[in-house]
């Protein structure tokens, strides 16, 4: 049966006007895109830690929606489908067009969003280190890429395997964001304009190592999963945009070349315990797949790895 469409609008975090699908059941509006399988939920502020969120499908009296944590947690969650879609032709996290939940007022001012294995969560910030955190596209898209990643490599969240968890979650933020290398810049210090969490740039910048001799081997953050992602994050910006690192050049592909060169990694290669040496190798082998094995793409990421130091 086709759907018939019902387009619903509304302010964003930054007070951006977006429109997007929603339903109508009896005289009511929810946020529920039948056509994606995406529905957005409040959780009321239920604790990010409660063994079972529940929450209550966000609805409206009119097609306007007035919640702007609700408004973009939903229009980034259809951004980031249709740039799965689009891009890889990936049908939803599991490629079986499984629905999509986002949780919206998780927590009382958490700082921070989170793939539950089932669901995305979105706390509202302090305030002060963050706003929303449904307010920005790589938030979501770096959520939505923890569960495409749970179902292909399934990279364990700790160590090395965890820092490439939170790579790829990164890579692709930046990648469906597509003009920056900054990580939740639109939703992080609100009063520090041009700041952001991370930079795969110059991950140094934010505390971040980029180079795998100066990685973080201790116990925190569940051994540095957001510490050394600033290692596999420097390597994928240098193969897309180029660059010198630890006397090493490297002459960039390209962000669409860089970003299906991690996904055929991501799908076909990487494993739960895959190490740093192992992403070199399943990124080079991609990179053959996709352009040949003495093409310039394997070439640039051989040079790119060198040039962090995982060899
Ligand atoms: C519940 C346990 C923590 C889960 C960590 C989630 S996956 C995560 O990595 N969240 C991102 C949120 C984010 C994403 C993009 C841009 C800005 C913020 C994250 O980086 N969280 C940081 C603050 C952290 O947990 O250290
Ligand atoms: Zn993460």
């Amino acid at each position: 049966n086709i759907l018939q469409e019902l387009t619903g609008n509304g302010k964003g975090v930054k007070g951006d006007e977006k429109k997007f699908e929603i339903s109508k059941e009896g005289n009511l509006y929810y946020l529920n895109d039948k056509i994606r399988k995406i529905s957005t939920y409040d959780a009321q502020n239920q604790h990010e830690n409660s063994p079972i969120i529940s929450g209550k499908l966000v609805s409206s009296k009119t097609t306007t929606f007035s919640d702007p944590s609700s408004v973009d947690a939903h229009a980034y969650a259809e951004r980031t489908y249709d740039f799965y879609k689009k891009t890889f032709n990936r049908d939803s996290y599991d490629a079986k067009s499984s629905p999509i939940k986002s949780y919206i007022h998780v927590g009382e001012k958490w700082n921070n969003a989170a793939w539950d294995g089932e669901k995305m969560l979105y706390g509202d910030g302090d305030g002060k280190t963050f706003i929303s955190l449904a307010g920005a596209l790589d938030v979501i898209a770096h959520e939505l890429t923890h569960a495409v990643t749970q179902f292909t490599a399934n990279l364990q969240y700790r160590d090395e395997p965890g820092a490439l968890n939170e790579s790829m979650s990164d890579i692709m933020g930046v990648m469906i964001d597509d003009n920056d290398w900054l990580i939740g810049e639109d939703v992080y210090t609100p009063n520090k304009p041009g700041d952001a969490l991370r930079s795969m740039s110059n991950p140094k910048k934010y505390n971040q190592p980029d180079h795998y001799d100066d990685r973080y081997t201790g116990y925190q953050d569940n051994g540095g999963v957001h510490i050394n992602s600033g290692i596999n994050n420097k390597a994928a910006y240098l193969i897309a945009a180029g660059g010198k690192q630890s006397s090493v050049t490297v002459d960039g592909i390209g962000r669409v070349k860089t970003r299906a060169i991690y996904y055929r990694a991501l799908t076909e290669y990487l494993t739960a315990t895959s190490q740093f040496i192992d992403m070199r190798d399943a990124a080079i082998q991609s990179a053959k797949d996709l352009y040949g094995a003495n093409s310039k793409e394997v070439k640039a990421v051989k040079q790119a790895y060198d040039a962090v130091g995982v060899v």
